[in-house]
């Protein structure tokens, strides 16, 4: 058996830091790189990150929207990016941000949680908004098979807020709401729960109680967004050794130099560590 997905991204961000980067290949990135908006663009821009960081960096996040640009052919290249990753050791979340009825959900957990799956990554990003209890097909077929789920909660996005922090009948945001069900299923797990949220990094004080969540928190929104490694402390507290940093386009932007883009995600993870290692 697999070891949880939890144990395993512990484990990955205390040996090589607090860091997760994206593979979003924007098509201003791939004319930067000097590459063709097409499938052959993204494949080099793809592999390129893959020979750059796959067994440096803690988590590596491709962005399947990216990919599905180019239908099949796209879908092709993040199979093929995905199974490069893994193989190179790296842990892979698959932000892909889906979400549906339970039955549905089921279908989704076969195409991106099943090892059997070309799909299959280490944790997928899911949307809560049909339920919480709508994802449980996916939080369960991830725990058979030692993978993760990460739960849209407070995202880095300005509109999202309207529906996140919208207040419930008994007093708890939504965002609460779904944090609290988090905290039921991972509870008493070690070192670290399967199922995490997503909190941006440029929300502010969060305002939310994450005592008992117990599971990884990953923080988009830093860099080209706006938020900045210092802000880490005040938004998380002292939920901050939980925090899974995200960057992607600051990080990206340094390439197609590999020396380059190892330097980049360096500087991130460095002056993640140095404020969270703070209130550690
Ligand atoms: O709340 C969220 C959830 C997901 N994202 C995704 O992260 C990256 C951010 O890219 P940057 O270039 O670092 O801005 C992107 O794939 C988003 O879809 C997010 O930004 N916020």
């Amino acid at each position: 058996m697999t070891e949880p997905f939890g144990a395993r991204l512990r484990a990955a961000m205390d040996a090589l830091g607090p860091l997760c980067v994206g593979i979003d290949p924007h098509p201003t990135l791939l004319a930067s790189w000097g590459l063709s908006d097409d499938v052959k663009g993204l494949e080099a821009f793809s592999q390129t990150v893959v020979e750059a960081l796959a067994d440096r960096v803690a988590v590596i996040k491709p962005q399947s929207a990216f990919y599905e640009r180019f239908g099949s052919q796209g879908i092709a290249v993040l199979e093929s990016t995905i199974r490069q990753l893994r193989s190179a050791g790296a842990l892979v979340l698959l932000d892909v941000k889906r979400g549906d009825i339970g039955s549905t959900a089921a279908a989704y957990a076969d195409a991106y949680l099943d090892p059997a799956s070309p799909l299959c990554a280490d944790a997928i990003t899911v949307s809560p908004y049909l339920g919480f209890g709508s994802l449980r097909p996916i939080v369960e077929k991830a725990q058979q098979n030692g993978l993760g789920a990460v739960v849209l909660a407070l995202t880095s996005n300005p509109e999202g807020a309207a529906v996140q922090r919208a207040v419930a009948a008994d007093g708890r945001t939504v965002a609460q709401t779904v944090i609290d069900e988090i905290s039921q299923v991972n509870a008493g797990v070690t070192p670290l729960g399967d199922v995490g949220v997503v909190i941006g990094a440029t929300v502010g004080p969060t305002g939310h109680n994450l005592i008992n969540l117990n599971g990884p928190i990953l923080a988009p929104g830093l860099g080209a967004q706006g938020g900045r490694a210092d802000d880490l402390r005040l938004v998380f507290g002292d939920a901050v050794r939980n925090v899974l940093p995200s960057w992607s386009r600051e990080v990206l932007g340094a390439g197609p130099d590999v020396a380059a883009l190892r330097s980049a995600a360096e500087r991130a993870r460095d002056a993640c560590a140095s404020a969270i290692a703070v209130t550690a």
